[in-house]
């Protein structure tokens, strides 16, 4: 499939001691061809559960084009948790850190009792997704599902004993060598 095969060749690159890896579905760059982006949202859809939902949650900024996608596929409007502060009534401010960055990310649009499902590219340390799920909490949304593109490293696993919540991904990964492996999931 399109989605294993781009991931083989994609660049590595560093930042601190992270080896970073560069494709169309997790940076933009260097281009995204709708079929790769076609293929994803199917996927995505085939394993998650969309039914009843209310609203489907991502954080900025490469969430965003898959939940634009979803959200025309599926009709279900989608709220991006920012990393700006927009100081609404209600915003909910939580903290988010990566295996290269530290900063915040802010959820507005969220009711209570909402049903969401959490979409996101990449998750590798899970740090990004504990701040959306800690957020979500507060909000008092009810999290229906929770699915994530890629997955490398530990942070998917970490995530699930922590929080009680399970994550589908489409692919796993390693980066061996300065090149992407896929692996069994
Ligand atoms: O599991 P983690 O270690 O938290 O990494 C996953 C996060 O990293 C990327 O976001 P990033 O904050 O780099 O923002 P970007 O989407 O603007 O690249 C990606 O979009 C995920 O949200
Ligand atoms: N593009 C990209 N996004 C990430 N988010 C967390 N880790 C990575 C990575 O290695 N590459």
């Amino acid at each position: 499939m399109l989605l294993e095969e781009t991931l083989k060749s994609c660049p590595i690159v560093k930042r601190g001691n992270y080896h970073y890896f560069i494709h169309p579905i997790t940076d933009g760059v260097p281009i995204v061809e709708p079929k790769l982006l076609r293929e994803v949202a199917i996927r995505i859809i085939k394993i998650g559960n969309f039914e009843d939902v209310d609203k489907i949650v991502t954080a900025e900024a490469m969430g965003i084009p898959l939940a634009t996608i979803l959200s025309l596929y599926t009709d279900i409007p989608y709220v991006i948790m920012r990393k700006r502060e927009y100081k609404l009534p209600g915003e909910i401010p939580v903290f988010q850190t990566t295996g290269y960055s530290k900063g915040q990310l802010y959820l507005n649009g969220i009711n209570k009792g909402d049903k969401v499902v959490i979409v996101d590219d990449v998750i590798s340390t899970g740090g990004t997704m504990i701040a959306i799920i800690e957020a979500l909490k507060k909000a008092g949304a009810e999290i229906k599902d929770i699915i994530c593109v890629i997955e490398r490293g530990n942070g998917k696993k970490e995530v699930e004993e922590k929080t009680g919540y399970k994550i589908k991904t489409l692919v796993k990964i390693d980066v061996v060598d300065g090149k992407v492996v896929i692996l069994d999931k």
